[in-house]
């Protein structure tokens, strides 16, 4: 759908890798701004309004679709890399190592 919303623009000149990784930094930075000057905020926003969740869901897609489109003009299969990466992360923070702590792996000694 991203790639046919570039397409009907003519906006793939626009949308090199150098520009996509920028402007995901760009919506990042808003997904920022809507936690920016709040304390502590607990999990499922419990005192947020409607319109600010609207807005936050809002912010996360453009991080999103930025991502998406940013892995597949680097010829990055995200979903197949996302498998491997998290493979790799089972191996290197094992439960039975690390329950409890959220230590880096650098962290441990042995
Ligand atoms: N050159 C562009 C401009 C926009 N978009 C799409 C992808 C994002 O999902 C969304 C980003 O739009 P805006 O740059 O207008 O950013 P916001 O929607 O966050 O608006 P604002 O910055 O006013 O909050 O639109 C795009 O693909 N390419």
């Amino acid at each position: 759908m991203q790639a046919e919303f570039t397409d009907e623009r003519a906006w793939n000149q626009f949308h090199q890798p150098r520009n996509l990784l920028l402007a995901m930094v760009g919506e990042v930075g808003e997904v920022a701004e809507l936690f920016q000057w709040r304390g502590e905020v607990a999990e499922g926003l419990p005192d947020w309004s409607e319109s600010e969740r609207e807005r936050l869901a809002q912010e996360l897609s453009d991080v999103l679709i930025y991502l998406v489109e940013l892995a597949e003009k680097c010829r990055v299969d995200l979903p197949q890399a996302v498998l491997r990466k998290m493979a790799l992360n089972r191996l290197k923070y094992p439960a039975s190592k690390v329950h409890g702590s959220a230590k880096k792996y650098t962290e441990y000694k042995d």
